[in-house]
């Protein structure tokens, strides 16, 4: 890790997206989506935390046992009891994480900016004394003062810190406010990387991952679905091919296992990914439009980003409402009734009118009646 210009992704499904209200995670599925996340080639997993109690520790030294190749971190809150937790587990890398903002610094934690800056040397202090890597985590660091948060990144790097997460807690920026902060944060401190953790409340997780990378962050957190609180995080699949296809970035992850890792973490979460969700959604492949079909069939290339292959899944050609005949011919190739242009041009009516009285796709059965009736009708 730590070459240069390379961008780098944390996955935090395993602490973050666990902390969806609800979900629960087994040690049997976190062992599962550890060893999934970590043949993919991910480079981080935030993996629980050590806090919680014993059960938690457990989990997440069972998946220090593991020896995996990805690097295992854990969150902390700014305390040294809870650095010497992670530490029994074996942990040789963790978040310490405080709250940056004024309405959290006086609402929530109820102390002071110099508390905060005190707390934060005493906690990296004692982390760096124990020869930890050292994430600082600035929870709410979007709603923060600039001012601030750079003093806070400048203590941060003079007491050894190896990153710091910028938060956008609760989701409220949009790209261009992200890229400014990052920049900004980037230009004042350059010997501190920069980790970007966004959330979705307003859809605009994967822009602004994305957003903060453009200002220089280097590290990327994620979530496998974009589980997570609330509306979630940046979704690690949409993260890594939105770099890939829109930025030009390969982080060396094989995307080809995003479906799987997808299906593995829906279910455990109980969380069924929708059929349209961007990137790994089972439907995001399908064309039923007969311009879109027609272009599809001519080279894939006309209506997809890239090919259903690269990210596990498969291509379906629909035949529905909107059809067109190249369409139509193509899915009767599919069940093995070859049929002519002009055939599927006399079909396509009822094509039509079947997926309207259905209200959905024709199914094989569908379109097999609709060409029985029409060679009884040809042959009458
Ligand atoms: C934005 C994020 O996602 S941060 C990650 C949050 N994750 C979680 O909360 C999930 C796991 N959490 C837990 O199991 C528990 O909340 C624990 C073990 C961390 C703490 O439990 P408890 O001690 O029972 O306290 P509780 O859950 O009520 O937490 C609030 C306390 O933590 C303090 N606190 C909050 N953030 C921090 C921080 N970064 N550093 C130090 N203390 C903090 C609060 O001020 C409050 O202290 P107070 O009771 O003295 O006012
Ligand atoms: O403080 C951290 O490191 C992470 C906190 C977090 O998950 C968040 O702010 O959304």
């Amino acid at each position: 890790m730590g070459e240069q210009n390379k961008v780098f992704i944390g996955d935090t499904t395993l602490r973050d997206g666990e902390q969806t209200a609800g979900v629960v995670f087994n040690a049997r599925e976190k062992i599962a989506i550890a060893r999934h996340l970590d043949e993919m080639g991910v480079h981080e997993l935030e993996c629980g935390i050590p806090a919680m109690g014993e059960e938690e520790r457990e989990s997440i030294r069972a998946l220090v046992d593991l020896g995996l190749s990805a690097r295992l971190i854990t969150w902390n809150r700014a305390l040294v009891t809870d650095i010497e937790a992670s530490i029994a587990c074996g942990i040789e890398a963790v978040d310490i994480s405080l709250s940056v903002s004024d309405i959290m610094i006086e609402h929530k934690i109820n102390k002071s900016r110099d508390w905060v800056q005190e707390q934060l040397k005493r906690a990296l202090g004692f982390a760096k004394g124990k020869g930890l890597y050292v994430c600082v985590g600035g929870e709410d660091a979007s709603r923060a003062d600039g001012d601030f948060l750079v003093e806070l990144m400048r203590t941060a790097r003079d007491h050894g810190a190896d990153r710091f997460r910028f938060c956008d807690t609760l989701g409220i920026l949009d790209p261009f406010a992200m890229h400014e902060k990052v920049a900004r944060l980037n230009a004042a401190v350059p010997e501190l990387e920069i980790e970007v953790h966004a959330h979705n409340d307003l859809g605009l997780a994967t822009a602004n991952a994305l957003a903060g990378v453009r200002g220089g962050a280097r590290y990327i957190s994620t979530t496998v679905n974009g589980l997570g609180e609330r509306a979630g995080n940046a979704a690690l699949e949409e993260v890594v091919m939105a770099l890939k296809v829109a930025c030009g970035i390969d982080v060396g992850i094989d995307t080809r296992r995003f479906r799987a890792v997808s299906r593995l973490v829906g279910r455990a979460s109980n969380r069924e990914v929708p059929a349209w969700k961007a990137v790994v959604g089972e439907k995001v492949f399908s064309h039923e439009s007969g311009l879109h079909a027609d272009g599809v069939l001519k080279d894939p290339r006309n209506y997809e980003l890239f090919p259903p292959e690269e990210v596990g899944l498969t291509r379906h050609i629909v035949a529905g409402k909107h059809s067109g005949t190249n369409g139509i011919v193509e899915s009767y190739r599919q069940i093995g009734i070859p049929i002519s242009r002009d055939e599927a041009q006399e079909l396509m009516a009822q094509v039509r009118s079947t997926a309207q009285r259905i209200k959905g796709p024709l199914a094989a059965k569908d379109l097999l009646k609709l060409h029985q009736a029409r060679t009884v009708s040809l042959a009458a």
